[in-house]
């Protein structure tokens, strides 16, 4: 009994790819995961092992990357007609392309204006915020005696588009990583902190509510405010600065993965990638851990 080949399409799905356009100290991104599915005259491709008619999905991402830099993105919706158009009209075996195009948004990370602490806030021209997706935690033990409350927070997206470096390592002979003098520094925060309260008798409550948002901002300051030089020393500063502010707070973990952005190499087509086209890698990734905790606290949030 005969089969038919019913319909069928191929590509690249989900191109993770950052544009960085950084025309003045106020960068702007443009944060995409792009899927191509190309279909049309591809009945040999599938039945006889013939690949005239056969343009790689490899080329396909290639190709994604490569319209980033050589027509920018403006929209999702003009960059996926640009793209849809340039595989069908130039590649007769193909008549249509689909491209699916989701757009993460961000947010500036405002700092307080520095002249006041208290009147207005200026924004930081290359740290960004990922909206929504940040859940708040909260941890309370009670042994009878005294209570220990550990709040946090996990999935807060923050990115530096600039102002990071990575240099100066070790080196041995299976290093690769090339040293980096200017980097996207991302990371998706993880963070608990634990307050000194401990619920005795006539000791007051914090307010839960405005200490949370006060730990929050001053960790996205700190890490919008920190030139880095590695994550680590990112951590530290963020931790620290919570610390400085928030009397209330004595002990502060973190875990931030290095959400790696790597240079598209642009070379093969002719183009120069000057810090603006980057691939967003989701794992591996380098995980940073560390608490940070006042002077003679014996620090107690378990390493996750
Ligand atoms: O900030 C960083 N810290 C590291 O320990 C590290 N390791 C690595 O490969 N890249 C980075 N980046």
């Amino acid at each position: 009994m005969a089969h038919v080949l019913g319909q069928n399409q191929y590509g690249k799905a989900e191109n993770r790819i950052v544009r960085v356009y950084r025309d003045s100290t106020r960068h702007e991104i443009k944060d995409l995961n792009v899927s191509v599915a190309l279909s049309g005259d591809l009945d040999d491709v599938h039945l006889t092992g013939s690949n005239a008619n056969c343009l790689p999905t490899d080329t396909t991402k290639n190709t994604v990357f490569a319209f980033a830099k050589e027509y920018g993105i403006e929209s999702a919706e003009a960059f996926g007609i640009t793209l849809a158009r340039h595989f069908v009209d130039n590649n007769e075996p193909i008549h249509r392309a689909r491209i699916r195009i989701e757009e993460y948004t961000w947010d500036r990370i405002r700092t307080p204006d520095s002249s006041s602490r208290f009147i207005g806030s200026e924004e930081v021209g290359h740290s960004f915020v990922r909206n929504g997706g940040e859940v708040r935690t909260s941890e309370i033990s009670y042994d009878g005696e005294s209570v220990q409350v550990i709040s946090g927070l996990k999935d807060l997206v923050v990115m530096n588009s600039t102002n990071s470096e990575f240099w100066g390592y070790i080196k041995d002979r299976y290093t690769t990583l090339q040293e980096a003098y200017d980097r996207i520094l991302a990371t998706q925060v993880t963070a608990r902190w634990k307050y000194s309260f401990r619920g005795q008798e006539g000791e007051a409550q914090p307010n839960w509510n405005r200490s949370y948002q006060h730990v929050r901002r001053h960790m996205l300051e700190a890490f919008a405010e920190t030139y880095s030089y590695s994550l680590q020393q990112t951590l530290h500063a963020m931790g620290t600065r919570v610390l400085n502010n928030r009397a209330e707070v004595d002990e502060v973990r973190l875990e931030l993965p290095n959400k790696h952005h790597f240079l598209v190499d642009l070379e093969p087509f002719g183009l120069k990638n000057e810090n603006e086209v980057y691939y967003a890698a989701d794992r591996m990734y380098g995980l940073i851990e560390g608490t940070v905790h006042r002077e003679g606290v014996v620090p107690v949030i378990p390493v996750a």
